[in-house]
């Protein structure tokens, strides 16, 4: 089936809606992603540290000369790429600019009270915190400094603090056990969250690590997704087991872990189509999928990972909240931060589903994936230095 013979998803009542009796048509379509992302990106030419070691060039037979020094010297010097830290800041710029921005207005020249502690809550609701965090942060600030002058940094400190205490329970890696061969690990999401994009640079990370890694193309919607994951594949040595678009992912599913399983692969990275989660047909054809893998291997998917793109907002808790509930997600990974102002949304995440998060992503290349690190997130959407 084609992209756009999917039939157009209705979101899902809330309780609350269902309580104040509000018929479908009252209820808003979940929000679009703040800058629509192209359909499919062709990941950008391998950096030279990127691809695993070249073959190297046959031996000259003639002796060869020795460069002259000032040629040596006159080498280009590579160019340093920024810190991981540098990158996840910039990605976070809009977020602690908007964050930022907001607390300097406030705490500029005004003193503690009511007032502006209730502006920090709504420039902090407006950053997709959360209620809870907004209010808890508020009362954080509060504390010992009422009726008195407080600096804008100040106030950064007192975020970046708290909002790592919500963080960093929930901030861990994503283990890989060894015992299990393969170790499947199976990616859903909503459409174009970034799930084929994730599966590439997870492969890149796992394949530098020394890991045997097979990827299967389980988005047999889109055949672009499918030519994707082989370029993912090929750039990274990954075998990618697929099948023509239209086929059956659970099929798939089962075949590609058979054939990682042949190949004595250490891991197994299966992409899946994207689907909204109230559509409930799909979100059925994902529970075959698993059911189906548990056929050979009762423990796999060992890892479900939800992919969520952080330009949703508040639509990302209903993603979570249902995903997890058909397909019983074990950690997540959070892209597109550097895309949106609303970065908070991950801390509202981890105090309402205590989920761990595993990766987050700011860019669409390899190395724009990460382990997911309570402390510089939080002084990053705080706008402070490492
Ligand atoms: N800026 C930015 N773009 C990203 C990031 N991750 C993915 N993208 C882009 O988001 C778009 C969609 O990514 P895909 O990986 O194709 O998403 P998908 O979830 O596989 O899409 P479907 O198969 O349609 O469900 C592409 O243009 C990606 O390059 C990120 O962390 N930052």
């Amino acid at each position: 089936m084609a992209d756009e013979d999917k039939p157009e998803a209705k979101p899902k009542r809330s309780l609350f809606e269902r309580l104040l009796g509000r018929k479908d048509a009252d209820i808003p379509p979940p929000a679009a992603p703040e800058s629509a992302a192209p359909d499919f990106a062709a990941p950008e030419l391998a950096a030279p540290e990127d691809v695993p070691t070249a073959t190297p060039e046959p031996l000259a037979l003639e002796p060869v000369a020795a460069p002259a020094p000032q040629a040596a010297e006159a080498k280009p010097e590579p160019i340093a790429k920024p810190s991981w830290w540098a990158r996840l800041r910039q990605g976070l710029s809009r977020s602690s600019q908007s964050i930022g921005g907001g607390i300097a207005d406030i705490f500029t020249k005004r003193k503690l009270d009511s007032e502006t502690l209730q502006e920090l809550e709504d420039v902090l609701i407006r950053a997709d915190l959360g209620t809870g965090a907004a209010l808890r942060i508020a009362e954080a600030v509060a504390k010992g400094r009422y009726d008195k002058n407080v600096s804008p940094d100040e106030v950064k400190t007192i975020l970046a603090s708290e909002v790592e205490a919500v963080l960093a329970p929930v901030a861990r890696p994503l283990e890989i056990d060894a015992s299990k061969r393969p170790f499947v690990i199976l990616v859903i999401g909503v459409n174009g969250s970034g799930k084929t994009t994730t599966i590439g640079k997870l492969a890149a990370k796992f394949s530098r690590d020394g890991f045997k890694v097979v990827l299967a193309a389980g988005d047999t919607f889109r055949a672009a997704a499918i030519e994707q994951l082989r370029i993912w594949g090929a750039r990274f040595h990954c075998e990618v087991i697929a099948r023509e678009s239209g086929g059956d992912a659970a099929g798939l599913g089962y075949d590609a872990l058979e054939a990682a399983r042949a190949q004595n692969a250490d891991l197994l990275i299966m992409d899946t189509a994207g689907r909204l989660q109230n559509r409930t047909e799909l979100m059925a054809e994902l529970e075959k999928i698993i059911r189906v893998m548990k056929k050979l291997d009762p423990e796999a998917p060992h890892a479900v990972l939800l992919v969520l793109d952080a330009t949703v907002g508040q639509n990302a808790l209903s993603q979570v909240e249902i995903f997890s509930r058909t397909a019983g997600v074990t950690g997540l990974v959070m892209t597109k931060l550097d895309g949106t102002a609303r970065g908070g949304i991950l801390v509202a995440i981890a105090d309402k589903f205590k989920l761990p998060i595993h990766f987050i992503g700011v860019g669409e290349g390899a190395d724009d994936l990460e382990s997911f690190t309570a402390r510089d997130f939080a002084r990053a959407i705080a706008g402070l230095e490492e």
